[in-house]
């Protein structure tokens, strides 16, 4: 037995299984994409079914790669797209409908009415969020009002609601297990994150029945086992965290101050205000960061919900890219003197503007204009957009004076072009992290110290290492005259 953790991140556009070993490194991975469905404009669904799969199909392939057998492993964790509603049959398991995916819009009237009912003061007050599409509580009300017959079943206890970690637990564990964590729940608008309770004034005006609710754990704690025939052994559930709280866990950010950006399909800033549940006055989200041994830490959190996703509808879309890196190459041959930005409102802008109904748009075109300016403001779109939620953050807290630099992970961040441009626009430093698997390397501490066979905190902290350093190198009028024809382009934007 060497400490061998399962870590499962099953994210927006992928499905991957890491295994660690006892030293927290890859012993073994797998990843597998799986299909996005765009039913209607602004509307974003997964085949349940097909996420299952890709978790078995990675699971299995990264056991195999470490060259292990499951009972070597100590404990899974699990981290997860989060909002994410799923709602299933609790006799047989089967989803009533595709899941509804966090960037979906669909709810967008839906928020507008709760909105004039003067409502949304009580959501923030008791959820830390705001009334907008992103969050699972209208989205489950859809589900509930329109699949036949959903809502009085629903009230009968006959169907389940889980985001993604409840539903990959109920499947894992043979249905035995109908729980979540502390920050999955905290993204639901359905909790309150004061009390730590779901919240029944919130579960009425939602029309959610509270019998189709998991039950809300720590972060680190017993979430069940896994079924035996699934993997020969009965292997226990020990982690489970959002998948933007456990990279900030993965990042070590445990002390009030610190700060991560996660770079995947969507980007989110997350900074730890420790037990202070601090109200943003420039709409930025208070939410759970972890809740370990009964106690909470919050974090204020800023959500983009396009980055990588951009660099995806440039090689799907448009398909003028390959691959992914080919964004970079492009970026550094653009044409400096041509001022091109891309706000990519493909599903509404989030924080600052919150604003579901904005479509996406470009500025500053000229018959010049070529697949290098496109991928250029697609990196940058990125960039700016970390500059504005972190301008928020300074504005919501005070730092006294000890800045901790940005920790930067995810899939856009082996990017050296863009995060030398982050560095750039934000004017500050940036750090790079030596594990990119952050999100993973989270969930697996929180099993892994469950289990007894990684290290507490403290020195998980201490493990931290930097791969890279980038250094801002623009000159301010450069920065200045690019901020201020971004600010332009997202006025023009909004609606
Ligand atoms: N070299 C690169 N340059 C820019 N973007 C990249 C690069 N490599 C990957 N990406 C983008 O990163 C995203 C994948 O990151 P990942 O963290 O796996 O996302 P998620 O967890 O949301 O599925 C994709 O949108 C991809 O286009
Ligand atoms: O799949 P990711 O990594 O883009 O993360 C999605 C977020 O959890 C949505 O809130």
């Amino acid at each position: 037995m060497g400490g061998y953790i399962l870590a499962i991140d099953q994210g927006t556009t992928s499905s991957r299984a890491i295994v660690f070993d006892g030293k927290q490194q890859v012993a073994g991975l797998d990843q597998k994409e799986f299909r996005q469905h765009f039913p209607k404009s602004g509307w974003v669904e997964h085949d349940p079914e097909e996420i299952w799969d890709s978790v078995v199909v990675t699971v299995n392939e990264a056991i195999r790669k470490a060259g292990i057998s499951p009972s070597d492993i100590a404990g899974i964790g699990i981290t997860n797209q989060r909002e994410t509603v799923v709602v299933w049959d609790r006799e047989t398991g089967k989803p009533i409908h595709n899941a509804i995916v966090w960037q979906d819009r669909r709810t967008s009237a839906y928020c507008d009415k709760l909105k004039k009912q003067g409502l949304e003061k009580t959501f923030t007050k008791k959820t830390g969020l705001l009334l907008d599409p992103y969050f699972s509580g209208t989205k489950l009300n859809w589900l509930l009002s329109n699949v036949k017959g959903a809502q009085a079943r629903a009230a009968k206890g006959e169907l389940c609601f889980g985001t993604i970690d409840t539903f990959l637990i109920w499947r894992l564990t043979g249905g035995k297990s109908f729980v979540t964590d502390a920050t999955n729940a905290s993204r639901t608008l359905l909790y309150n994150i004061a009390d730590n309770a779901w919240d029944d004034e919130l579960l009425d005006i939602l029309r959610v029945p509270r019998a189709m609710l998991p039950e809300v754990k720590d972060c680190a704690a017993d979430f069940g086992v896994t079924d035996k025939e699934r993997f020969g052994t009965a292997i226990p559930i020990l982690g489970v965290a959002g998948d933007q709280q456990a990279a900030t866990i993965g990042q070590a950010c445990f002390k009030p101050g610190m700060l991560k950006s996660t770079y995947g399909t969507g980007c989110f800033a997350l900074l730890n205000t420790g037990k202070d549940m601090v109200r943003s006055k420039n709409r930025l989200l208070t939410t759970i960061a972890y809740r370990l041994d009964g106690e909470t830490t919050y974090a204020l959190e800023g959500s983009i919900f396009v980055a990588g996703a951009a660099v995806q509808w440039l090689r799907d879309g448009l398909k003028v890219i390959k691959a992914a890196p080919d964004t970079g190459t492009l970026a550094e041959g653009a044409d400096p003197s041509q001022e091109v930005y891309l706000v990519p409102a493909f599903t509404g802008l989030g924080a600052p503007h919150w604003d579901p109904d904005a479509r996406g748009a470009i500025f500053g075109m000229t018959r010049n204009t070529g697949p290098a300016e496109f991928a250029r403001a697609a990196l940058e779109a990125v960039c700016y957009q970390t500059r504005d939620l972190l301008e928020a953050m300074h504005k919501d807290w005070r730092s006294n004076g000890k800045e901790t630099v940005l920790r930067v992970d995810g899939g856009m961040v082996v990017s050296d072009w863009t995060m030398q441009r982050l560095s750039d626009l934000l004017d500050a430093p940036v750090d790079r992290p030596t594990i990119l698997e952050t999100t993973a390397l989270g969930v697996a501490w929180l099993a892994g110290s469950r289990a007894g066979v990684w290290p507490k905190q403290e020195e998980f902290a201490k493990s931290w290492a930097r791969d890279r350093r980038f250094e801002p190198a623009m000159d301010e009028a450069t920065r200045k005259t690019k901020l201020k024809g971004w600010r332009n382009a997202v006025k023009r934007t909004l609606t």
